[in-house]
């Protein structure tokens, strides 16, 4: 039998728009099964440091799409079940989260050749004994034959309160009616691009967060896929 054909480490994708709570549920859902965690966002808006860095044009797909494959990055999980991110060795964290690059980040993926450059990578990341993975289009795209399957949503409205509170958390300045232009703009992009757009993948479990809190949605998926602890 092939490498390929062998028995694959189970997965569990955790899909949805920004702000919908998908790295923070998947982070809690990958401590507790024990799996490791694939935030595959984190990967775009890596391509869309390099493209600010770099300076490069955004119709220039072959450099951009080079870029994405050249990363040179390294997720180092937390006690806490955070991830350090560095690229070319620099802790990219406060970066990564910028406005600028949430914009930047979701223009790049909508380039084709780029989400073939991070197919491979984000593949890479399904080992035993299992991935929780965060993004648009875990279900759908990279992790077709994923055992579970979540979509997780919530109002625009909610999802810029979240990342106003987020933002300021860390000390980032964040003015919240700039933040909700951005998500719907963002998740217009997101959705309607020719490329895994943003949908539910058949199958998924999918649950509106607007009027729970972390600790239910976890609570849901845990009994979705029907795990309980000892
Ligand atoms: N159900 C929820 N209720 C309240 N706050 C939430 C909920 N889910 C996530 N959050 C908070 O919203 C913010 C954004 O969540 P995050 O996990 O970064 O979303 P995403 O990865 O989908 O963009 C975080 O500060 C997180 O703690
Ligand atoms: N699997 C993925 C993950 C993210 N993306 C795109 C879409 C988003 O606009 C950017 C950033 O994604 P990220 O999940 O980090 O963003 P949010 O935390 O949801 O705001 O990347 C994607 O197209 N496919």
């Amino acid at each position: 039998m092939a490498v390929n054909d062998a028995i694959q480490a189970p997965v569990v994708t955790v899909d949805g728009p920004s702000g919908s709570g998908k790295g923070t549920i998947s982070q809690i859902l990958a401590t507790t099964l024990n799996y490791h965690l694939l935030d595959s966002g984190a990967l775009y808006r890596l391509t869309a440091l390099a493209v600010i860095k770099n300076k490069l044009d955004i119709n220039d797909t072959s450099a951009i799409s080079k870029a994405a494959l050249d990363l040179d990055v390294v997720f180092e999980p937390q006690a806490d079940g955070e991830q350090r991110v560095l690229l070319n060795g620099e802790d990219v964290g406060v970066q990564l989260r910028l406005d600028e690059t949430s914009a930047m980040a979701s223009k790049v993926a909508a380039i084709p050749e780029v989400r073939e450059a991070l197919l491979i990578r984000q593949k890479q990341f399904r080992q035993t004994p299992g991935l929780v993975a965060d993004g648009r289009d875990m279900g759908t795209v990279v992790f077709p034959d994923a055992e579970h399957k979540v979509f997780l949503t919530a109002s625009p409205e909610i999802r810029a309160e979240r990342r106003h509170k987020q933002l300021i958390e860390k000390g980032v300045d964040a003015n919240i009616s700039h933040l909700l232009k951005s998500i719907i703009e963002r998740d217009e992009r997101d959705r309607t691009r020719t490329v895994a757009p943003l949908v539910p993948a058949e199958g998924a479990f999918v649950i509106d967060s607007s009027d729970l809190t972390i600790d239910e949605v976890v609570q849901q998926i845990l009994d979705f896929i029907g795990f309980s602890e000892q």
